[in-house]
């Protein structure tokens, strides 16, 4: 019998995956002075390739446990792998420079150029200057800046946004297998947050880490998680699989309480878009002066505007900082702007929101024109107020159900009960 010698081939659209596993064993982690252990006793493999969010309540241990990976904090016990290294046992310094790391606000050094950012731990790896050169260009286009205009600027001169791009890049630039991401994107606002997430996807696409990301969002979680990991306190492993397995089989009570209740979907088919009170959005056509739709938009409080057309349909829905860019209002049109209609029923807006990867949507009429904005979060809390409602409705059902005694003040609804009952006996 003879061996093959071919390598099976890639299946087209197969990545070439340049992240390592990770592996916990048995880390514990007690910070000194305390009682109670940080992190009792994990064990946890993270596969190659994969995002894994790492979400739960406050003080769980999520920071703790991620920061044992690079070994910003030092397990009290157990041992941690990437790859087959034993970490560890490795010089801190040396482990930090293979394992990317991005916090909340970019953490760039003020005062160096976007260049020198990026450059920093390459140039301590002693790389030479054209190949530092070339992997800031690729960099910077990976994660979405135009290299000509940002590599010289000072992270000052740049947006949240924008920071934490090159944030990325940074952590990025030795190549890393391993990148650890602690709340990378909850200092910026919803749109640019959604803009984030999509850029990370698309990066990840390419880049094929292993990408471990704390975050406090459990929607970004899912959003972002090949896998989701719900800790309780004490670094406890509630549940750890994917998203849709989550959702559909919350492993205990904790888990369930920790995602919400399932009835939440089942309202979102119910209730229409119009039931929803809108929030108002300030419009311009082309050819406006971008200061004085500025000014209107700053006066009725809105950082961002919807561009029109003759028909008051919407075009583009620029941020005021991208208004500002430019004297007049552009024609540009933005080919994947969020639309729903008045009669729409709240999935098909949470639908449109999703499948344009925006935490909100333009509101339009039936020949639509928009009337305004609408977004997951006040989508969410119209579906929460249904549920406390249903839930309200249960409980004085029960309450007065299952009483012993008849209350006199509600005699109407005991009468109503009892017939019920007489007649489902009847039955
Ligand atoms: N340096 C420290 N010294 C003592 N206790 C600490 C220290 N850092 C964290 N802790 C405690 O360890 C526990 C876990 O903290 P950790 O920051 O890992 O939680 P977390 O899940 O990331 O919380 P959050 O979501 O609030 O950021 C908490 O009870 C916290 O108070």
């Amino acid at each position: 019998m003879t061996e093959s010698t071919t390598t099976p081939a890639a299946a087209p659209g197969d990545r070439t995956v340049t992240g390592a596993p990770i592996r916990l064993e048995g880390v514990v982690k007690k910070y000194r002075g305390t009682t109670k252990p940080a992190v009792k006793k994990l064990d946890l493999e993270i596969d190659a390739g994969d995002i894994v969010a790492f979400v739960g309540p406050s003080g769980c241990g999520k920071t703790t446990t991620l920061k044992m990976i690079n070994r910003l904090i030092e397990p009290t016990e157990g041992k941690v792998f990437i790859g087959d290294r034993d970490v560890t046992n490795e010089d801190p310094d040396k482990l930090r420079q293979s394992v990317g790391y991005v916090i909340q606000s970019g953490g760039l050094f003020p005062h160096w150029s976007v260049r020198k950012n990026i450059g920093a731990i390459p140039r301590v790896l002693g790389w030479d200057k054209k190949k530092i050169a070339d992997r800031t260009d690729y960099l910077l286009d990976l994660v979405g800046l135009d290299a000509a205009a940002f590599a010289d600027r000072l992270p000052k001169d740049m947006s949240g946004g924008q920071q934490q791009r090159v944030g990325v890049a940074r952590a990025l630039a030795a190549d890393p297998p391993v990148l650890l991401m602690d709340e990378p994107f909850s200092a910026v606002d919803p749109i640019t947050r959604v803009r984030l997430q999509d850029s990370l996807i698309a990066i990840q696409h390419e880049v094929a880490k292993t990408i471990v990301i704390v975050t406090h969002d459990f929607e970004e979680a899912t959003k972002l998680g090949d896998k989701v990991l719900i800790f309780s306190e004490g670094g406890q492993i509630e549940q750890y699989a994917t998203p849709e397995e989550i959702l559909a089989n919350p492993a205990n009570a904790f888990v369930e309480e920790f995602i919400g209740s399932g009835a939440t979907l089942a309202h979102l088919t119910l209730s229409r878009v119009k039931d929803v009170e809108h929030d108002e959005v300030t419009t311009a056509t082309v050819g406006e002066s971008s200061k004085e739709v500025a000014g209107r938009a700053r006066a009725a409080g809105h950082t961002w505007i919807v561009v029109v057309d003759e028909h008051g349909r919407p075009r583009a829905w620029p941020s005021l900082r991208e208004v500002e860019s430019q004297d007049r209002i552009t024609d540009y049109i933005d080919s994947r702007l969020p639309t729903v209609a008045t009669s729409s029923t709240l999935n098909d807006a949470l639908d449109s929101m999703l499948a344009a990867s925006q935490g909100g949507t333009l509101v339009t009429d039936g020949r639509g024109r928009v009337v305004g904005s609408l977004t997951i979060a006040s989508v969410m809390s119209v579906i929460r107020g249904q549920l406390a409602d249903a839930r309200d409705d249960v409980a004085s059902y029960e309450s007065h159900h299952h009483g012993d005694q008849q209350d006199a003040s509600l005699p109407a609804f005991s009468e109503s009960a009892q017939t019920a009952e007489s007649e489902a006996s009847r039955s």
